[in-house]
C-alpha cells in the first residue's frame, strides 16, 4: 500500500489508554485508512480529521460487549469498522469480515497481511448468503442496513445465547420499538438499546444488542404449521 504521511493523525491521548499494547498496531491501521482508504475511495476524505473519535474509538468500545473467545461476524465491514478494530483489540476472538465488493476485501486482505491479524480472516459475501456456512457468537454491524433487514441477516448465524451487536446512532430506541414485531418472528430473542464507553469516548457508542434465545435457527427450516387435529404437518416448499 502506499504511504502519504500529510494526511495521518496522530492518537489523541485517550486512545492510548484504550487501546493500550495494542495502540501500535491501531495506530498502522489509522495510516492504511488514511492513505490507501482515502485514495480507494473506502472512507472519505473529511473522515481523516475525526478518524480516532469518531470510527476507531467509538468501535472499540464495543468489546465491553464480547464474551472471551468469542467467534464474531462483522457484517459489510467496508474498510474493517468495527471488525478490524476488534481484531486489534482482543487476539482471544475470532473476527471473520463479511464484505460483498471485492475492492473491499482486497483492501481489507491487505489489512489482515500488514497487521499481522491471525485471529481475523477475510469473506467475500452476501449476509443473506452465509447462513450454511457461518456460526457466530456475537454479530457486529455498523452503518449497513436497518434494525429488521440486519436481524433477518444475522440472528440465523447465531448460536443459541449469542447477540448481534448493531452500532446506531441516536434513534436507536426508536428504531428497536419500530422493529419489535420484526425481530420477534424472525427467532425469539430479546432486544435492548446500551451506550457503552462512557468516559471512554463521547458520546458514548450506541448499540442495539438482539440476544437469540433459542436453541435451533428456526429462521433456516422449513416452516411448520398446526394441522387441525394436533399434528404437525410440513409447510410447502416455495
Ligand atoms: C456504509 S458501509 C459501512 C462499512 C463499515 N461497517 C463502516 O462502518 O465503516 C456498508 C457496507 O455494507 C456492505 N453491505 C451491503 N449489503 C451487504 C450485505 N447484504 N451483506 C454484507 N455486507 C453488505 C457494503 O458493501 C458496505 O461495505
Amino acid at each position: 500500500m502506499t504511504a502519504g504521511a500529510d494526511r495521518r493523525v496522530a492518537p489523541p491521548e485517550q486512545a492510548r489508554v484504550l487501546f493500550a499494547d495494542a495502540l501500535p498496531r491501531v495506530v498502522r491501521y489509522a495510516d492504511l485508512l488514511a492513505d490507501a482508504g482515502v485514495e480507494r475511495g473506502l472512507i472519505g476524505p473529511r473522515e481523516v480529521p475525526r478518524l480516532w473519535e469518531r470510527h476507531l474509538m467509538n468501535c472499540a468500545v464495543v468489546e465491553e460487549l464480547i464474551p472471551e473467545g468469542s467467534d464474531v461476524v462483522d457484517i459489510g465491514s467496508g474498510a474493517g469498522l468495527p471488525g478490524v478494530v476488534l481484531g486489534l483489540l482482543r487476539p482471544d476472538i475470532r473476527v471473520t469480515l463479511l464484505e460483498p465488493l471485492l475492492r473491499r476485501t482486497v483492501f481489507l486482505r491487505e489489512c489482515v497481511d500488514l497487521l499481522e491479524l491471525e485471529n481475523v480472516t477475510v469473506l467475500r459475501g452476501r449476509a443473506e448468503e452465509v447462513k450454511r456456512e457461518l456460526r457466530a457468537d456475537i454479530v457486529t454491524a455498523r452503518a449497513v442496513a436497518p434494525l429488521p433487514r440486519l436481524a433477518g441477516w444475522a440472528l440465523p448465524l447465531l448460536r443459541k445465547g449469542g447477540s448481534l451487536l448493531a452500532l446506531k446512532g441516536e434513534q436507536a430506541e426508536t428504531e428497536l420499538a419500530e422493529s419489535q414485531d420484526d425481530l420477534s418472528a424472525l427467532r425469539p430473542c430479546v432486544a435492548d438499546v446500551i451506550r457503552v464507553g462512557r468516559g471512554k469516548v463521547e458520546p458514548a457508542t450506541t448499540v442495539v444488542r438482539v440476544t437469540v434465545t433459542s436453541e435451533s435457527d428456526h429462521a433456516t427450516q422449513p416452516r411448520t404449521r398446526r394441522a387441525p387435529g394436533g399434528r404437525k404437518k410440513r409447510g410447502r416448499k416455495r
